[in-house]
């Protein structure tokens, strides 16, 4: 079955003690991250750090994405090079272009030859936070086969669109309407942008609510008290599946008597509907609440 990935939490590539303890808090993906949340003076620190955590520490179900550099930072690079070596589940790519996502796969390639691992093993998880980024999405996804997902990087991007970034996120919504389309067609992963004010509880909450209404199928984590509240959010409601419930025993009586459309409480069932219940079902029993 596919793997879930309702939280991915970020956390500093330099830091030993968080790294120790990724494992054990509960977010779908850890990212740890060599890019904009370690220092220059810092970069090479990160690195060592990151690749003897990925050897030696148990991350227990939790999928182990690790953020590079920008490749036309001269840390891009070295990070594939050295990363890929101890087998991460995935890299981020960061401020992703189509030409960036090509060079990480083709350098990709050519580490699990020589290391002898499976071919495409290590997967590809571009970082989209530019205007060009959006407009291109469809480009970056069918770049390589090994994209599993998209990320989108509120911050930067409005810093692109040279725009503020507000609570509401309403300067966002054409860009996570587009990303979430853009993963629909391709079946893959569509993670928001992480929720930067840890002490705005009500305003997270909505953020959340809202990115999940829009279709992204998970959101990007600073901190692990975000954890359960995306967790929380991101599940079908008590409510939403006892009416999905109700549609597929209704469906099922239906079929016995031969219709396609019936009515249940006074309203129209078809195929969408019905297709709508079927995802609430399958996203309550892998959540464990069926
Ligand atoms: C726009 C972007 O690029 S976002 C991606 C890059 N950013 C990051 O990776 C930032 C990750 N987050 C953090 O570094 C921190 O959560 C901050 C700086 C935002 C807040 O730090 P604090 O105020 O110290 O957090 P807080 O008081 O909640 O920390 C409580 C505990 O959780 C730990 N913790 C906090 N954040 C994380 C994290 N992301 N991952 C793992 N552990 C964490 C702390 O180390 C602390 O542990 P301790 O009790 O053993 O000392
Ligand atoms: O949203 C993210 O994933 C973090 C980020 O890099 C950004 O917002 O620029
Ligand atoms: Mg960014």
């Amino acid at each position: 079955m596919e793997r879930l990935r309702r939280t991915m939490l970020f956390m500093p590539g330099n830091n030993p003690s968080m790294l120790q303890n990724a494992g054990i808090l509960g977010a779908d993906s850890i990212i740890l991250d060599l890019e904009d949340a370690v220092s220059i003076s810092e970069k090479d620190a990160a690195r060592i750090l990151v690749r003897s955590a990925i050897k030696t520490i148990d991350f227990y179900d939790s999928e182990v994405v690790v953020r590079i550099n920008p490749l036309s930072s001269g840390f891009g690079l070295g990070d594939v090079a050295e990363i890929a070596k101890v087998k991460p589940d995935a890299l981020m790519v960061t401020k992703a272009t189509r030409a960036d996502v090509k060079t990480v796969c083709e350098m990709l390639t050519k580490i699990e030859a020589e290391e002898g691992f499976e071919k495409n093993s290590i997967k590809l998880f571009p970082l989209v936070e530019s205007a060009y980024g959006i407009e291109t999405i469809h480009e970056i996804i069918t770049s390589s086969e090994r994209v599993i997902g998209i990320l989108l990087g509120g911050e930067d991007l409005t810093a692109d669109l040279g725009i503020q970034r507000t609570p509401e996120g309403e300067e966002i919504s054409y860009a996570r309407a587009k990303v979430v389309s853009a993963c629909r067609a391709h079946k893959i992963d569509a993670i928001d942008t992480p929720f930067a004010d840890l002490n705005d509880c009500q305003g997270f909450e909505r953020d959340i609510a809202k990115c999940k209404s829009l279709g992204m199928t998970g959101k990007a984590a600073i901190n692990p008290r975000q954890v359960d509240t995306i967790h929380e959010i991101f599940a079908p409601t008590q409510e939403e599946i006892r009416y999905a419930q109700g549609v597929i025993e209704a469906m099922e009586e239906a079929q016995r008597e031969g219709k396609g459309v019936f009515s249940m409480d006074g309203k129209m069932i078809d195929a969408p509907i019905i297709a709508r219940a079927e995802n609430v079902i399958q996203k309550a029993k892998r959540t464990g609440l069926m």
